[in-house]
């Protein structure tokens, strides 16, 4: 899709037409959605569809998870005029920290971060990242909120995959995400296009 086409009706999702399939072989994620965050009204739409679920929900925080979660929670932080917390894979941040390993899709075991002093405790949390496909990294960031006694409002990201780990998160935390009913069992089995 080109980057100046809006369609005339803008369903729920239509900008996940504007991901793009991995090239580059398992090391990689299998789509790459940062696309979408080149396209003005995509990004605007993609946004909002995170935070509807949470419409009046008491929220004093966005966090995300690096990297392709900060543009998505920083985003979303500015629309609710929030702070936003920056949840760092390990080694970048020079301040006291708490860590919490963990393995993601790649199954590559990773270390995640975030700095102790922003998360009082009570505060609530919602926590934004690009994608959920194990649940790994989404559930180490929810260990080092919940560590520090914050609470986790909520749980955004543009797929929640029908993993058993995103099944989980899904279970036990309120979520948004932005594939339609449809074409999550295409998600989950990661076949790519709307056809
Ligand atoms: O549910 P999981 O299996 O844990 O995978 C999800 C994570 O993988 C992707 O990040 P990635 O580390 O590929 O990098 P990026 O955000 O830096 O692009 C994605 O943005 C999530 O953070
Ligand atoms: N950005 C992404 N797209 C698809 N699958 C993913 N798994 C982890 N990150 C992903």
């Amino acid at each position: 899709m080109d980057l100046c086409h809006v369609p005339a009706t803008r369903e729920k999702g239509w900008y996940l037409a504007l991901m793009a399939p991995n090239i580059k072989g398992p090391n990689y994620a299998w789509l790459d959605p940062s696309r979408l965050y080149c396209h003005p009204q995509g990004l605007q739409d993609c946004v909002a569809d995170l935070l509807q679920p949470f419409q009046g929900d008491p929220i004093d925080m966005v966090a995300g998870i690096d990297a392709m979660g900060f543009i998505l929670g920083a985003a979303a932080a500015a629309v609710l005029q929030k702070g936003f917390l920056a949840i760092r894979k390990a080694g970048h941040l020079c301040v006291r920290t708490v860590s919490q390993p963990y393995t993601d899709y790649s199954g590559r075991e990773k270390v995640m971060e975030v700095r102790t002093d922003a998360i009082s405790p009570g505060l609530r949390i919602l926590l934004v990242d690009q994608w959920v496909e194990t649940g790994g990294t989404m559930r180490a960031a929810i260990q080092l909120v919940e560590q520090l006694g914050g609470v986790v409002a909520g749980v955004a990201a543009i797929c929640i995959e029908g993993s058993e780990g995103g099944r989980w998160i899904r279970e036990h935390y309120k979520c948004a995400h932005c594939v339609p009913p449809s074409l999550q069992p295409r998600f989950d089995r990661h076949q790519f296009g709307r056809e």
